[in-house]
């Protein structure tokens, strides 16, 4: 059993916070936002994450978990300090060290033992280096030692527990052996598959890893805008090349683009790594630049179903960059919805979990709706961001008689094309659009 400090109780510093203290470890999760810690001592977790307000209450009362804004006293009590703060995008596409930076100037001032440091946060190739240098620089004494590793975090938003309890692999990465293998110890209960490796390497696993299964995505939405336009279903492609085990059929759902807090950000300091380093990742900037144009995909639909969206009031089902999370951070509906206001449209939205974190974004530019029914009631027609399960799961029957024109244009393929014509519905969706040979470029060749 480890004491540790996990600076950050954002989505992964309180994930990885409750679930450390659930496999045996004494955690204190810190943080800056004051209310935070305040909602986390009240019992309130400020996040949505299934199966999370369950874990912090019983690691809670068998008295391994705890939450503080005395981020002093934690890191002095602590072995271990886990550094979980957010490194978000710069203007300038690269990954915004400044809390990183505070925080390490911060553990520099208050060293007064040995401690082992460890980097949960995605930070550009070379960061270790440089949370080693901003805490020497802060020392008053500098002979006390210290060592700094690099453990990326792997983790899904909306399966955040499950992804930590089963994780799949923990990446190591340090210069000492002895700092690596405390580390590795930490998740030993886990029975994972252990990687030893350099600082550099695994902040650069982190990155490839996030860039990897963003290209996959922005292939196979690059492939479904090619479907269309040949009269193929993306769905069938997606099948037929994921059964390839050398391919895989994960992360191939064709859609609307990728969103979150990570994916954007991550492609993005990865682009800017690499021209820093004089190297044009010229495959990379298609993946980002594909992921851009397919956010607007649903918008050209409807143009094409509607004619002119002007005066046109529209449904929009789902707001959370994926289900089971009430997170919108750089969500497709974040780009969809003003380009729809900018085309005259009024919008009427509805997220099973993500309507106060949609107020934030949308303010009074939209009108909120009262579960899926009354929200798609009345409108010209209803567009799917989310599959969540109750959107995957309409009454389409309901749906056909509520909308004034029955057309849905649903940008994750939550449904047959057969069950929605079966309904009476004018059905659109992504990279399956039902066309006959001679609509298709095929008749042209
Ligand atoms: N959200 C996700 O699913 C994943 C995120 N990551 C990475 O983990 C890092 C954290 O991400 P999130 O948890 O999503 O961020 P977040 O924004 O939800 O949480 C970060 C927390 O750090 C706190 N903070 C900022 N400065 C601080 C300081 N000086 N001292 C103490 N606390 C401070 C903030 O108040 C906030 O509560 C990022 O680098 C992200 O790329 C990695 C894997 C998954
Ligand atoms: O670094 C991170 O923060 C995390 O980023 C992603 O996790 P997350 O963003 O929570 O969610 P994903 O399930 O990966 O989905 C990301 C986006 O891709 C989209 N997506 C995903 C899969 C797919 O086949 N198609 C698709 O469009 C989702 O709708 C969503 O908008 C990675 O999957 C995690 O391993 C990583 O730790």
């Amino acid at each position: 059993m480890r004491t540790i400090a996990m600076i950050g109780t954002g989505y992964v510093g309180l994930v990885n916070g409750t679930c450390l203290a659930h496999i045996g470890h004494s955690v204190q999760c810190c943080d800056t936002n004051a209310d935070k810690i305040e909602w986390l001592q009240q019992g309130r977790i400020p996040i949505y994450e299934p199966g999370l307000e369950a874990m912090v209450a019983e690691n809670v009362a068998a008295g391994r978990l705890s939450f503080t804004s005395d981020m002093a006293s934690a890191i002095e009590q602590s072995d271990l300090l886990f550094i979980a703060v957010g490194t978000p995008m710069a203007p300038t596409g690269a990954a915004d060290l400044g809390y990183i930076q505070s925080v390490a100037e911060f553990i520099g001032r208050h060293l007064t033992a040995y401690k082992t440091i460890v980097i949960k946060s995605t930070v550009p190739v070379g960061t270790g280096r440089m949370v080693d240098s901003w805490i020497r620089a802060n020392m008053q004494n500098p002979q006390i030692p210290f060592d700094v590793v690099s453990n990326p975090e792997f983790l899904r938003e909306g399966s955040a527990v499950a992804d930590f309890m089963k994780m799949e692999r923990c990446i190591v990465g340090a210069i000492r052996p002895e700092a690596a293998q405390l580390v590795a110890d930490c998740f030993e209960p886990l029975n994972t598959k252990t990687y030893f490796t350099t600082p550099e390497s695994a902040e650069m696993i982190k990155y490839a890893a996030n860039a990897f299964l963003a290209t996959k995505i922005s292939f196979i939405n690059a492939i479904a805008n090619l479907c269309e336009r040949y009269g193929a279903d993306v769905e069938d492609v997606a099948e037929g090349i994921g059964s390839d085990s050398r391919i895989g059929s994960a992360f191939l759902r064709a859609g609307i683009g990728y969103g979150g807090s990570c994916f954007p950000k991550d492609t993005h300091a990865l682009n800017w790594m690499a021209d820093q380093a004089g190297y044009n990742f010229g495959l990379l900037k298609e993946v980002i630049q594909t992921n851009e144009e397919q956010k607007y995909v649903l918008l050209k639909k409807l143009v094409q179903a509607l004619g002119d969206l002007r005066g046109t009031t529209i449904a929009v089902l789902g707001l959370s960059f994926k289900p089971n999370t009430d997170d919108l951070r750089d969500a497709p509906s974040l780009a969809l919805i003003p380009a729809l206001i900018a085309a005259g449209a009024s919008v009427r939205v509805y997220d099973p979990v993500a309507m106060s974190e949609a107020r934030k974004w949308f303010g009074s530019d939209v009108n909120y709706g009262i579960g899926v029914y009354q929200t798609i009631a009345g409108c010209d027609a209803c567009l799917i961001l989310t599959e969540w399960r109750e959107f995957i799961t309409l009454d389409l029957e309901q749906v056909r008689q509520l909308l004034k024109r029955p057309i849905v244009v649903d940008g994750r393929n939550c449904y047959s094309l057969a069950s929605m014509s079966g309904h009476g519905i004018e059905y659109h969706s992504i990279g399956r659009t039902a066309v006959s040979a001679e609509q298709t470029v095929l008749s042209r060749l």
